[in-house]
């Protein structure tokens, strides 16, 4: 079995190795490292996944996932580059990085993929897009998605749109938790105990998405289905509407676009 090393267990870290024993993977082809240590514990306790030194995830694992916060990649090239050579795999799970930083960075010819996931790896439902960087062959990018499909789909896209992807799908689970925490704060307002406004409204969030992944309807036509004419829905959307939301989401999403590209931005050689 492909051994992967996580560097970096924070929250995406920890999300993949959970999704991945999940996926039936056994701890003891798993390993990580993190550098607090007391972070290390509470892994290892939780998952039975042992920490390690970079040295030694370098030497043992065939896959080697990044997983730190773009700002802190910088420590993380150095202990990397005297430990890792052409038939090494590295992932980066970094927003904005290219994998131009890692090749640059890395001895001349080390495999390098780019992936954007999510955080719903941690029930199997991930959304993740790779891309190869240009040491990566086909069997690089084929041993990534096998990875990715346990705890989820996964896409390949030209790593010009990974800016895109991760404004979208990378940040997406936050919006709609954005977007169901507002609609429990309505229910609040209306009146509901917290915990009915909770279950009614979570409930259609999963139906709502059930529907959307298992109908070829496209999204306009399952909310026209809710709009009855002179009913409620539509009260509710001429105020979506008049609050401007769509035109909220366009600029989010494209602000979150233009801070992925800054992030890469910062460590141009
Ligand atoms: N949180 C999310 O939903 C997603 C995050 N990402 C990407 O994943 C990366 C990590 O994000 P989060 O997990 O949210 O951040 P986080 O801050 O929760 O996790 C980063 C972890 O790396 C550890 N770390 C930092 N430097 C280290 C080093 N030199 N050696 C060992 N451990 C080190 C930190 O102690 C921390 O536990 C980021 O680059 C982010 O862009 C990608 C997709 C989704
Ligand atoms: O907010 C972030 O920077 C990371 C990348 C995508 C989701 N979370």
């Amino acid at each position: 079995m492909t051994t992967i090393a996580v560097l970096g267990a924070g929250k995406i870290g920890e999300a993949l190795l959970s999704g991945l024993l999940h996926g039936g993977r056994s701890a003891s082809d798993l390993l990580f490292t993190e550098r607090h240590p007391e972070r290390a514990a509470e892994l290892t306790e939780r998952y039975g996944i042992v920490g390690v030194e970079v040295a030694e995830a370098a030497k043992r694992a065939d896959v080697l996932v990044v997983a730190v916060k773009p700002q802190d990649i910088e420590p993380v090239l150095d202990e990397l580059a005297p430990l890792v050579g052409t038939d090494s795999l590295v992932v980066s799970l970094c927003a904005g990085l290219p994998t131009s930083l890692y090749e640059r960075r890395l001895p001349a010819g080390v495999p390098v993929v780019r992936v954007m996931p999510n955080t719903p790896m941690v029930v199997n439902e991930a959304m993740s897009a790779v891309s190869p960087g240009t040491h990566a062959r086909p069997e690089h990018v084929a041993l990534v998605t096998e990875m990715l499909s346990s705890v989820g789909q996964v896409i390949e896209v030209p790593e010009r749109q990974q800016d895109a992807v991760t404004a979208l799908s990378g940040s997406g689970p936050a919006y709609f938790f954005f977007l169901v925490e507002a609609m429990i704060d309505a229910g609040i307002l209306l009146g509901l105990p917290r915990a009915v406004a909770e279950k009614l409204i979570v409930q259609s969030a999963v139906g709502a998405a059930k529907m959307l992944a298992e109908s070829d309807e496209h999204p306009v036509i399952l909310r026209e289905a809710v709009t009855s004419p002179a009913g409620t829905t539509i009260n509710a959307i001429r105020e979506l509407e008049k609050h401007g939301v769509r035109a909220a989401l366009l600029a989010a999403i494209e602000a979150a676009r233009d801070r992925s590209v800054e992030l890469g931005k910062a460590h141009e050689g």
